[in-house]
Parts: C-alpha cells; sequence; structure tokens
C-alpha cells in the first residue's frame, strides 16, 4: 500500500479530502513513531525495506519497486500474489543476491545476500526460477548429483533423496534425459532439485505451473510439512491465487508495494470477500483511489466499487503490535498481524545464530579463498558429461581448425601457376607465331634467344605463352583480360643481344632498344603483378647464365654485381605461407576458442542454468576456472591436431623448439578462452556476442602483423597495435618457427609475457562482469 493510503482514517470511510494542508495534518497527527530494531529485522528470514528498482535510464525509467517493504517470518509459507510483469520476479532475484535493488534494504536469514558469510546466495538457499533451467542433456539422476554435490551432499543422501523425489514428485525413473520430460515433468524436476539438500529458505518463482491439482495439492501438503518445524521457510510465487490459501502468509504486490502482507483467512475476513482474488481487487481499488484522491475520478471510482468497511492496518495498531518488528510501514505492521495470528511465531522459533551484521573486512587468504573443492568436482564432472552427451558438437569443433589449417596451407601463400602472356615475337614469321611454334636451340647456340628464353618462363615459372602476331594483337589480349602482360620481341632480337653483349659500353641506341624485351602488365592485381615483374626478371638473369655457361663463360658477368649470400634467416625464396602461418595458426586457436566457450557460456546463461548455480553458491572464479579446465581439453586436442597437419603433413617451416611453439599455443588458447569468457559476460545473447566476436575477429587480423607487417602501417597504428593480443605472440611464434630463436631472445619471451598478461585481465573483467552485472 502506498504511502497515501495509510493517512486513511481508521474506519476506513472514503473521505474525500479537498485540502491538502488539512490532509497533511491529518497524517501527522495519525502517524505514530514504531520501533523496528535491527536485530529484529535480521530474525526474520526474509525483510525488505524501502526497497526501489528500476530497469532502463533515468530519462526512460521503468520503476518496478517503489519503497516496498516485506516481511517473511520464518517457518512460514509466504504467498507472493500479483499481476504478471508486477516485479515478482524481481524482487525475488533481488533477496537471492542475483539483482542489486537501486536503493533499499534486504536481509536475508539475517545477513545481507551476497556479503560474505552471509550464506546466501548458498547452500542455504533454494531457488527455482521461472524457466527450467536443467540441462536437458542429463538424466534427473545426473542431474541430482550435481546440484547435490554443489550443496556438499554425500551421496548416499543424494541417494536417498532422488529415490524420494522422484517418487514424490511423480516423476519418471532416473536415467531419462531431462529434455525428453515434458514441460511440466521439466518443472517438477526443477522442484526437485531445490528441494534435494533441503535448505532453510525455499524460493519457488511459479512451480506449480503445468502440475495437475492432486500433485499439486501434494505439493502444498509437502511445502506445508517441511515448513512444520520451523526450520525451513518458503516464499512461493503462484498465478493460482487461490492456492495460495494454504500459505501462512501472502503478499499482494501491485505497482511496486505490497498491498498488503496478512494471513490468507485474516485478509478474508478484513476484507468480507470470498476469495483472495476478491481481496486482491478490493485493495487494488483501494491503492487507486489512495493515488488519485485529488483527481475527480476518485470520486468516480468510490461511487462505482464497493469498498467494505475496513479498517487501515496502518493505523489500527495496539501496543501489543508495537512491540514487534515494527518500522512505521505498511508491509511491517501486516506480517505482524500474521505472524502473531499464526501458529508459526517467531517467538516460537529457534533462535539460529545469525551472520556478522557488519561484513567484516577480508583477510587475503579470503580474497584468494574463492574455490571449494566440491563445487569444482560438480562443474568439472557437469563440464565433462556436457561434452560427453554431445559428441557430434564435439568432434565438429574439433576437426573445425584442423580443416581450417588445412584449408590455409592448399590455399594460401603459394605461387600462382599457369598466368598467360600474350608474346609478339618479330623473329618469328607469321605461320609459325600461328602455329605457336618457337624453336629451342640449346647450348652455346645464338640462335632464337627469345624463343630459349621464353621456355624457360613456361618451365620454371609455368608460365603460359601464347603468340600473337604483332604488337597491337598481343595488348587487346591483354586488354580482354586474357594475359596478364604483353612481350614484345624485335625482329633482330637474339642479333642485337648477342652485339649488345659483345660491344658492350660501345652498343649503339638501336642495337639496345632492339635487344629489350617490351612488357606491359595489367597491374590490376597487386599480388600477381608483383609476381610477373619478379618472375620475368629473374628468369632473365637465369636465362644469360645459362647461356653463358653453355658457352663456358663465368654465369656471374651476366648477373647484376650484388651477390645474394645464403640469408641470415629463412631461405632464398620466402613464401608467403611461411610468413602467415603463425598468425593465422594462432588466429585459428585463439578464435575458436573463443567461440567455444562464449557459447558454452551463453547457452548457461540464457538458460538460467548459470543463474541457478550462482545462486546455488557457485562463484564466479569457480565457473571460469571449471570451465578452463574442461575447455581446455578442447584446446588442447585443437592444438595438437593443427600443429600435427601443419608441421607433419604440410611440413610448415619450423627451425625453432616445438615445446616453445605448443607452450605458446596453448596460452594462446587459454588467452582465446578467457576472451570469450569476457564477451560470454559482458553480453546477453548469442547474437550481440557474434557481434562481438566477429567485430573483434577483422581488427585483430588486420592490425596484428598477421597479413601484414606491422611496419607498413602508419604509425598510429603500429604504436596501438602492440595493445592488441595477437601481435607480440604472432611476432615471437614467427621468430621460433623462421629465425630459431629461444626463450631468451626479447621477441620470444615478450610474446610469452604479452599474452600471459592478456589471459590476466580477460580473467579479471570476466570475474567483474559476473561479480557486478546484475540487474
Ligand atoms: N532485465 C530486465 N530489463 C528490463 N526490464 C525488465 C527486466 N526484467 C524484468 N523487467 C521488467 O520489469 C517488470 C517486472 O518483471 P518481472 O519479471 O519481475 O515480473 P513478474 O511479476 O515476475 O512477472 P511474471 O509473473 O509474468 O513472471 C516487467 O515490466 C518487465 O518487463
Amino acid at each position: 500500500m502506498d504511502a497515501e493510503t495509510e493517512g486513511l482514517p481508521p474506519n476506513n470511510t472514503i473521505v474525500e479530502v479537498t485540502s491538502t494542508e488539512t490532509d497533511l495534518a491529518t497524517r501527522r497527527r495519525l502517524f505514530k513513531t514504531q520501533p523496528s530494531t535491527l536485530a529484529a529485522r535480521r530474525q526474520q528470514a526474509v525483510c525488505v525495506r524501502r526497497a526501489h528498482k528500476m530497469y532502463g535510464n533515468s530519462k526512460n525509467p521503468n520503476v518496478v519497486l517503489d519503497g516496498l517493504n516485506m516481511t517473511v517470518p520464518k517457518g512460514c509459507i509466504y504467498g507472493l500474489l500479483g499481476a504478471s510483469g508486477c516485479g515478482k520476479t524481481t524482487l525475488l532475484s533481488c533477496i537471492v543476491g542475483r539483482r542489486r535493488l537501486n536503493s533499499g534494504e534486504i536481509w536475508v536469514l539475517g545477513g545481507r545476500p551476497g556479503s560474505r558469510g552471509s550464506g546466501v546466495p548458498g547452500p542455504r538457499i533454494g531457488y527455482m526460477p521461472q524457466e527450467v533451467a536443467l540441462y536437458g542433456e542429463f538424466t534427473l539422476r545426473e542431474t541430482l548429483i550435481y546440484f547435490g554435490t554443489i550443496a556438499a551432499m554425500a551421496r548416499s543422501d543424494i541417494d536417498d533423496r532422488t529415490e524420494f523425489l522422484l517418487k514424490f514428485l511423480n516423476l519418471p525413473n532416473g536415467s531419462r534425459q531431462v529434455k525428453n520430460l515434458s514441460g511440466g515433468q521439466q518443472r517438477r524436476m526443477s522442484l526437485a532439485v531445490v528441494l534435494l539438500h533441503e535448505p532453510e529458505l525455499l524460493i519457488l518463482d511459479e512451480p506449480t505451473v503445468g502440475v495437475d491439482p492432486v500433485l499439486r495439492q501434494s505439493i502444498w501438503d509437502h511445502l506445508v510439512d517441511i515448513t512444520k518445524t520451523g526450520n525451513t521457510t518458503v516464499i512461493i510465487t503462484t498465478h493460482y491465487i487461490d492456492e495460495c490459501a494454504q500459505a501462512h502468509v501472502i503478499g499482494l504486490l501491485r505497482g511496486g508495494r505490497m498491498l498488503a502482507e496478512e494471513a490468507p483467512t485474516f485478509l478474508r475476513q478484513q476484507y468480507n470477500a470470498s476469495s483472495l482474488e476478491e481481496v486482491f481487487l478490493k485493495l487494488s481499488v483501494l491503492q487507486n483511489m489512495g493515488r488519485r484522491r485529488r483527481s475527480s475520478i476518485a470520486q468516480e471510482i468510490v461511487e462505482q466499487v464497493q469498498v467494505p468497511a475496513i479498517s487501515n492496518p496502518a493505523l489500527d495498531m495496539s501496543d501489543e503490535h508495537n512491540t514487534a518488528d515494527i518500522s512505521g510501514e505498511f508491509g511491517d505492521n501486516i506480517s505482524m498481524n500474521s505472524a502473531i495470528r499464526d501458529p508459526i511465531t517467531a517467538a516460537e522459533m529457534p533462535a539460529s545464530p545469525l551472520p556478522n551484521d557488519k561484513e567484516p573486512p577480508a583477510t587475503l587468504m579470503q580474497y584468494l579463498d574463492v574455490i571449494s573443492s566440491h563445487h569444482m568436482r560438480a562443474l568439472v564432472w557437469k563440464n565433462y558429461l556436457w561434452m560427453l552427451r554431445n559428441v557430434g558438437i564435439m568432434m565438429f569443433i574439433v576437426a573445425l581448425p584442423v580443416v581450417q589449417i588445412i584449408l590455409f596451407c592448399y590455399a594460401i601463400g603459394h605461387d600462382p601457376t599457369g598466368l598467360k602472356l600474350a608474346v609478339a615475337n618479330g623473329e618469328l614469321s607469321e605461320q609459325m607465331a600461328i602455329d605457336q611454334f618457337c624453336p629451342v636451340f640449346p647450348g652455346c647456340n645464338q640462335t632464337y634467344l627469345s624463343c630459349r628464353y621464353l621456355d624457360m618462363l613456361k618451365k620454371n615459372k609455368s608460365m603460359e605463352v601464347k603468340f600473337f602476331q604483332n604488337e597491337e594483337a598481343a595488348n587487346a589480349e591483354v586488354r580482354r583480360g586474357n594475359a596478364w602482360g604483353s612481350l614484345v620481341f624485335d625482329k633482330n632480337y637474339t642479333n642485337s643481344l648477342n652485339e649488345r653483349v659483345e660491344s658492350g659500353r660501345y652498343a649503339d641506341n638501336a642495337t639496345i632498344d632492339s635487344s629489350d624485351v617490351n612488357v606491359r602488365l595489367d597491374m590490376s592485381n597487386q599480388q600477381i603483378s608483383t609476381l610477373l615483374y619478379r618472375d620475368l626478371q629473374y628468369t632473365f638473369f637465369d636465362f644469360v647464365e645459362d647461356i653463358l655457361r653453355d658457352c663456358e663463360l663465368n654465369p656471374k658477368i651476366g648477373r647484376i654485381p650484388v651477390d645474394w649470400e645464403r640469408p641470415i634467416y629463412g631461405t632464398r625464396n620466402p613464401n608467403f605461407t611461411d610468413f602467415a602461418a603463425p598468425g593465422v595458426i594462432l588466429t585459428i586457436i585463439f578464435f575458436l576458442s573463443v567461440a567455444i566457450t562464449s557459447g558454452a557460456m551463453l547457452i548457461e546463461r540464457n538458460e538460467g542454468m548459470l543463474e541457478r548455480c550462482l545462486v546455488a553458491g557457485i562463484t564466479g572464479p569457480e565457473i571460469l576456472f571449471s570451465q578452463v579446465l574442461s575447455q581446455f581439453t578442447v584446446v588442447i586436442l585443437q592444438m595438437t591436431f593443427v600443429l600435427i597437419v601443419g608441421f607433419g603433413f604440410f611440413d610448415l617451416t619450423n627451425e625453432g623448439s616445438m615445446w616453445l611453439v605448443i607452450a605458446l599455443c596453448l596460452l594462446n588458447g587459454l588467452c582465446g578462452m578467457c576472451f570469450g569468457f569476457v564477451i560470454a559476460c559482458a553480453v546477453d545473447t548469442e547474437r550481440t556476442a557474434t557481434y562481438v566476436a566477429m567485430g573483434s575477429f577483422l581488427p585483430i587480423v588486420m592490425l596484428c602483423g598477421i597479413i601484414w607487417p606491422i611496419e607498413g602501417m602508419y604509425p598510429a597504428l603500429q604504436f596501438i597495435t602492440v595493445f592488441l593480443p595477437l601481435t607480440k605472440p604472432t611476432e615471437c611464434l614467427r621468430s621460433i618457427l623462421q629465425r630459431g630463436w629461444g626463450f631468451s631472445e626479447p621477441s620470444v619471451h615478450n610474446g610469452f609475457i604479452s599474452i600471459s598478461l592478456w589471459v590476466l585481465v580477460f580473467l579479471v573483467l570476466s570475474i567483474l562482469f559476473l561479480k557486478f552485472k546484475k540487474g
């Protein structure tokens, strides 16, 4: 009920108050100071005070909880009722510590949810979310073993409870997979999971949806039964308002506030209603009147709706009530009425030890002690079981990088072959050109030297030569896109070339011109034209050397006077495959790890499993480390196959230590996994995750020196690349593979340092996202 309704006179006859001052004065006069001690609040199972929660932003807020108070005494069944979308789930997720209030306070089992030592989230509570939130591939028994292990139950206890729950909830035998159950059976299974470890506080979000009336009744009977001892408290939301008649207290939530918190029988009497639905309706009307009483609409409502004489609980308080936990707000008063009328009262409750009021400062060991062995056991077991149940997917995941490296090795970096050249050779007759006949004379023979050169082009560089009768025809072939270049030889080519060599510096211009090969290239394809440019020249050097050798002259005089000694690193003919391989291998491993981990985490998150596990007390670091452990197996397999295929089968150059290569690839896979965690924790949907992964893929490939040397980038970009996760590792792997460098070389150990730092950064970011990214 909102504050304005609290101001109604005790007999509750609706009085239209016209003057604001009178209204305020009446409210002040009627207001009593009411004690509310912290200790009393902490004695409740759940106590919410002045809770404000909104979604959206300040410009477009969606206020869901608006100063809400709620008191759930220990040992009761509390039915939380309200229309769809009124904020029940939001309130529950704040109670279990998965969402934060914008303001206000929550006490659960005497502690603040999420604070150290409060046990919430943790095994003290059992949360059944609205969605099924179970692993479809697991059997019922495996599901219960998993959640039982998380709650640190002994295996024998898990087995006993499993037998009981399967029978009690009318579930099929334990070896059936969850995905093969009907919708109703899955919800019952979800209920079985929270009942399994018999927590102190059960929070059930619509547990009876899809349950037949007989079973619904037996679930309620069970809830009544477990609360009898006073050790278990149940908060339940349901759409079937009247089933809440069996609750000890019901809270009616509307407009972000509690309309009432009372025992159902009391409410029905108080509001002279035959059903709880009617009570809800009347209270809603009262709430509307309170809100609009300054408007003329109020009068209409008063006239149209029959509201019974109701004593306003906010004002109808005996001294007896005042001694209880009352904060002066509506919710407290009402719930205490209930608590006192109810057979289970706070006074009868066994006083359980409360956690510390203020969170004690944590020691370093407590900060580091974020991993519990039974949680890790359960999580790693669950991850491997998931993989086992999805062998097809796992095989695909392992095979994918193999396919990629095979494609890379076959498709990238090899010199193009079969490049067509259009040749107009003046030395040939018209008929010879038509017949594509160009005679080659080996040895120290100075006849048709043009044909000898062209023959070497064909043989050594796999080029295809087509003869045309004149220069125009050859150029036209290039213009039509049928050849990559035209070569024109003068009709005196052989003689002129001989004379040019013989005369040396005395050769005249005409001789020099006619001994040149005139080349016109199609330079539209940078790779091909560069290659042609290089090969036409190199083949010419080879051609000259060949003749000189055959004529028993020193072949060196045919070369340019630069002696290309054996390279210090690399080969005389470095290929693009070896240049790109380090970056490509790292990129494949990195991005497949990103895809696997972000996919796995997002599936868990979006199907509610992650939420359920976090409420059960699993921590962010535990989830991450368990994923690291299990996904790492996949990364190791992927990496092994990539390296075997790349170095074993395709013989990629490796001059260095294979152990260093393996270590770097493993770290790189780990880094990809951690980046995947960050994406999964930071975004909400698979689609956004795909955009982020894709959005980061291209910049990383372009900027990390994988396909183009960093030295060729703009200076500002060169600076930025240093801070990208694959730049230094790519440089490092290239140095190991091509130069055979060891760890002591800066370029190698810098790669390891850089990737380790990135692993750390991504891990910390994921943990922070998991911790702080709540609603
Ligand atoms: N993550 C979110 N971001 C933005 N708005 C949200 C989010 N979750 C819930 N809401 C909005 O908050 C309001 C309350 O939602 P909530 O799920 O708490 O209602 P509910 O009472 O549990 O509904 P139902 O009974 O249908 O499950 C709704 O208007 C909903 O659209």
